[in-house]
């Protein structure tokens, strides 16, 4: 049995997927793999941020209510039209439209008074008011992303604004999963057995791969059959679409925990078996001479949830060459008491107190069958192999249960 951090460490010791070009709008969710500079400035011309009129800002220094400045309208434009040229007195403008030169500001339309083609302004303005300059965005060569960044919904608006079509991204891991179980109903029309139960974990996992957007094909339900379980996972070898095979169960002590056995004959290497936390301690990690991965998630509901929390997803995160994930830290509200020597990863709910801190409540029921308590945690507290008696008040390292991938960067930077 090793720790947690040494399972990491042999679990990241490999090379990030190959990277790959995507049309940007079909690039969210996955991580930079090159430094992209604008090859334009933003905006590509000075233009007015509001309905109104361009005026130049020194002509209406003594403006007044009593003494107002009256201008002559002497042109218009409309956003998408062609820059024009000033011709002294004032030019009715088009929020976006391109500033007449000789322009340097622009008076609402809601401040001015207008009668015919003359319009009367009461106020001065200060030069550059209601004027967005060329390039006050972004300038020419500007960095708009860079490798290590996650494309969200904010990546892509600037990388279409500057009018990049593509985008170099690492790929995002390929992932199959099976189940394991003979004792699984997944059919929820079919009442159980004596001896059954439905399976959670399946559902659990393929959902939060997607939530998470990953995805995984979903590489069937196998009964506790060795044979069996060897030719679906010899088929899905074969195929060659999967980076990564995670499975459920059979990887305990039992006479039906075939994995470890079925992964040695097919050649794979057992990088690590049994890591010292609580739950998920019979996690397995194997690779094949190809660089496959397998990851064998103990089959209890919460285990599953651990394991795919804590060892998928720093994998997957490090295939797209992402850092690893740095937890939060929250002040322990409820006396927590563990196994000394296993790293606990408890259920728990995360909040902001009255002095605007962050505090954690773990939650009863930390046992691995119990999925209530999952319903009302939001996060998972973390506590290491050496204690035994955590104190409230004591700070405690916490990681929310789904990492959205577009907070990834705030939330960890
Ligand atoms: N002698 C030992 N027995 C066990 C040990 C051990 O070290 N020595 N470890 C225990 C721990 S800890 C865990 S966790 C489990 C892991 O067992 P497996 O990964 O081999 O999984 P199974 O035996 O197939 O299932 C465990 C448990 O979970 C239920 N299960 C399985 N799949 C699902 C599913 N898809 N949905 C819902 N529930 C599922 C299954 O019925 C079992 O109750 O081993 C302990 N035993
Ligand atoms: O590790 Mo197991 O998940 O304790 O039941």
């Amino acid at each position: 049995m090793i720790s947690y951090s040494e399972a990491l460490k042999r679990l990241l010791h490999c090379a990030p997927l190959p990277t790959t070009s995507l049309p940007i709008q079909q690039a969210c969710g996955f991580v930079t793999a090159d430094r992209i500079t604008s090859p334009q400035s933003v905006p590509p011309f000075t233009n007015s941020s509001m309905d109104g009129f361009a005026i130049r800002s020194e002509e209406l220094a003594t403006a007044t209510p009593n003494a107002p400045v009256i201008l002559t309208i002497v042109g218009s434009t409309a956003a998408g039209e062609s820059p024009a040229n000033a011709k002294g007195g004032t030019w009715e403008i088009m929020t976006g439209a391109a500033l007449p030169q000789g322009y340097d500001a622009v008076v609402k339309i809601e401040d001015v008074e207008c009668v015919g083609d003359r319009v009367r302004f009461t106020a001065p303005i200060g030069k550059g008011e209601n004027v967005r300059l060329a390039g006050q965005d972004f300038n020419l060569g500007d960095v708009v992303v860079s490798p290590g960044d996650i494309i969200g919904p904010a990546q892509i608006m600037a990388l279409a604004a500057v009018g990049q079509k593509n985008v170099t991204v690492h790929r995002k891991p390929s992932i199959t999963l099976l189940n394991t179980g003979k004792e699984l109903v997944q059919n929820t029309d079919i009442p159980l057995k004596p001896g059954q139960i439905r399976d959670a974990s399946g559902p659990y996992l393929m959902t939060m791969l997607e939530a998470l957007r990953y995805g995984a094909n979903y590489g069937g339900l196998v009964p506790d059959d060795d044979k069996l379980f060897r030719a679906r996972l010899e088929d899905i070898l074969a195929e060659g679409a999967a980076d990564v095979v995670i499975s459920t169960g059979a990887v305990s002590a039992g006479k039906f925990d075939f994995i470890p056995d079925i992964l040695r004959t097919l050649g794979a290497e057992i990088v690590f078996h049994k890591v010292t936390n609580r739950p998920g301690k019979p996690v397995l990690y194997a690779r094949f001479a190809n660089g496959i991965h397998y990851l064998g998630l103990p089959g209890n509901p919460v285990s599953t949830a651990v394991g795919s929390r804590f060892f998928a997803l720093p994998l997957f995160r490090h295939l797209q060459a992402l850092p690893e994930e740095k937890p939060l830290m929250a002040r322990l509200l409820t006396q927590t008491r563990k196994v000394q020597g296993l790293r606990f990863f408890c259920k728990a709910h995360a909040s902001v107190s009255e002095d605007q801190s962050l505090q954690v409540e773990v939650f009863d029921g930390q046992e691995s069958f119990r999925i209530k308590p999952m319903l009302q945690a939001n996060c998972w507290a973390v506590f290491d192999e050496d204690r035994s008696e955590i104190a409230p008040g004591e700070t405690v390292a916490i990681y929310p249960l789904m990492p959205d991938r577009w907070m990834l960067r705030p939330l960890y930077a």
